[in-house]
This record gives structure tokens, sequence and C-alpha cells, in this order.
């Protein structure tokens, strides 16, 4: 059944703009948190553009973090972005659905530190700060992300 899954998951087409990557299954349980209950942090992100527009801040900002940036060089950041925001949109509770890969295979291989997750986090905070998300709902996502510290990371 996984198998099929997976033969499924490597059919599907490639979006517009992004590059191919090895077949996995797709499953919400990759997004690594379920989501929110009711909408109203989904409001308090401003929905589907704000969500959006944080983002590509975040990329933006990762991007051009000297403490971070090399680790996004050569990364397909269409694809990130497309599936950051389907993340987030999922565990807000803003119905959609996540396509993308576990934060396990996502990040393995990349040698990632608490630092560079501590760095990830400062400049995501700055983008919800930016976007005018207020304080406690900026922190109900951090926790949401904070489990997934084991899996993306590696000490
Ligand atoms: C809780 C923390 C994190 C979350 C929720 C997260 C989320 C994601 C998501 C959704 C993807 C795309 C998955 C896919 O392509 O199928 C991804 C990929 C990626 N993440 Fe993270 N991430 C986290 C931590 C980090 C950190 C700390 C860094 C580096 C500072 C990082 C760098 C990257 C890079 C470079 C990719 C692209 C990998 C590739 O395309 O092969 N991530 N992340």
């Amino acid at each position: 059944m996984t198998f099929l899954l997976a033969l499924a998951a490597a059919t599907l087409p490639v979006p517009a703009g992004e590059q191919p990557v090895d077949p996995y299954v797709v499953d919400n349980a990759n997004a690594g948190a379920v989501p929110v209950r009711g909408d109203a942090l989904w409001q308090a992100f401003h929905g589907q553009a704000g969500v959006g527009r944080i983002v590509d801040s975040l990329v933006l900002l990762n991007t051009s973090d000297p403490r971070i940036s090399d680790i996004f060089k050569g990364q397909d950041l269409v694809r990130l972005r497309r599936t950051l925001k389907e993340q987030f949109c999922y565990i807000l509770g803003g119905g959609c659905d996540y396509t993308g890969r576990s934060m396990k295979d996502a990040h393995k291989d990349m040698g990632l530190q608490t630092a560079d997750l501590a760095a990830l986090i400062e400049n995501l905070q700055k983008a919800m700060r930016d976007e005018g998300v207020p304080f406690g709902a900026q922190n109900r996502l951090l926790a949401k992300l904070a489990p997934m510290k084991r899996d993306a990371i590696e000490r």
C-alpha cells in the first residue's frame, strides 16, 4: 500500500517553476503537527494573504542572513515557499492540505544545528511581527513548530 502511494506521489506533476524531487508518500502527517481547532488563529495571521507575506518574507530573511544563507544556496526556493505556505496554512487551521515531505526527509543530511534553528525562528518572529500578528498568536505557531526540532536538527 505504501508502495502504491509512493508511486502515486511519483506520478504527480511537478508544479511550474519547481524542480522534481524523489518520490515520497503525500500525507498531511508530513506537516509534523496537527492543526489548531477553529479559525481564530488563521484570522490572526490574516489568512492566506498574511501567511503568503510571512513566508515570502521569511525566505528572503533567511537567504540574506549571513548566519544561515549558505544553507539555502542552490535549493528550490519556489518549492520551499509553496510547501511552507501549505504547512503553515494546514497547522493554523486554514484548511489547506500539506503536500510536502516530512521534516525528517526534508532536512536529512543537511547537518542543521540548534543555532541554525534559532536564527530561522528569529527571522520568523520578525516576519510575523512585520505582518502585525499578535504576540500570543505568534507563540501558538512557534509552539506547534517546537517539537519538530528533533526531526529537523542534528544536534
Ligand atoms: C521547525 C523548523 C522548520 C520547519 C517547520 C521547516 C519546514 C520546511 C519545509 C516545509 C520544507 C519543504 C519540504 C519539501 O520540500 O517537501 C523545508 C525544506 C528546507 N528547509 Fe526547513 N524547516 C525548519 C527548519 C529549518 C532550518 C533550521 C533550516 C536552516 C537554517 C531549514 C532549511 C531548509 C532548506 C534549505 C530546505 C530545502 C531542502 C530541499 O529542497 O531539499 N529548515 N523546511
